[in-house]
């Protein structure tokens, strides 16, 4: 793992735009996008850039069951909202939060998932550890599947919605085998709250009770902590 630590999250957010701006001018073909506010400066910074993005193909890691893309608290809006709107791409999944049959849809990501290799997977990280929605105990070999929320998830995301009780309890993410399938993977993440489970993903076991820690299993991670999260190091 390649650590980059930063003073900040704006420093952060410079640090990953040059891998992208690099990454754009090598040809790079896929990226696998991610929600939270980690990454909200990163994409201002794209979408104020003059990087071009029609040839690029996304793949977002996972979406709210129940909301569908013009829902606001939906990771489609947001998506929208913080990139594509002013970015457009080739063309950009995210999982659809609404489908009538979820395991037919999550078979579906995958094949889009195999179709489209992923040259650069953009991660946030929970305060257990999460990728994605991968809560703890997910196994390392998962595909595209739903997940039931963890309280702790569910606690972290009620500051994006009005009260806790509209916050979605189940989700539909990438698993973490498909992250894995990734060339490259870049992790940010900003603030004292993930000390505990950036130390954990770095220098703890490698255990499914913390699903980042599967990175250390990776050869290309590059990994942009601020002071507050790289305390724990
Ligand atoms: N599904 C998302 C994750 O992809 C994200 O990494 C995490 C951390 O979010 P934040 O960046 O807001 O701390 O939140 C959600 O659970």
């Amino acid at each position: 793992m390649k650590i980059i630590k930063v003073k900040n999250p704006a420093e952060g957010a410079q640090k990953a735009f040059d891998i992208y701006q690099d990454a754009l001018n090598h040809g790079v073909k896929v990226l696998g996008l991610a929600t939270g506010a980690t990454p909200i400066a990163l994409y201002e910074k794209l979408s104020d850039s003059t990087l071009d993005f029609s040839n690029v193909t996304s793949i977002n890691l996972d979406e709210y069951l129940g909301l569908d893309g013009n829902n606001e608290q939906s990771y489609r809006y947001f998506m929208n909202q913080h990139l594509f709107n002013k970015k457009p791409f080739k063309k950009s999944y995210v999982p659809n939060g609404i489908s009538e049959n979820h395991e037919a849809m999550a078979v579906q990501y995958d094949q889009i998932i195999s179709e489209n290799p992923i040259d650069l997977q953009l991660l946030g990280i929970g305060r257990n550890g999460h990728i994605g929605f991968n809560e703890p105990g997910t196994p390392f070999t998962s595909t595209t599947h739903v997940v039931n929320l963890t309280q702790s998830t569910i606690d972290a995301n009620a500051r994006f919605f009005e009260n806790e009780s509209d916050v979605p309890t189940q989700a539909i993410s990438m698993g973490i085998a498909s992250v894995m399938t990734a060339k490259n993977i870049l992790l940010l993440a900003y603030g004292a709250d993930k000390a505990d489970a950036v130390a954990a993903t770095v220098n703890g076991p490698i255990t499914e009770q913390v699903p980042a820690s599967v990175l250390q299993n990776h050869k290309n991670v590059t990994i942009i902590i601020d002071e507050a999260a790289a305390m724990k190091l």
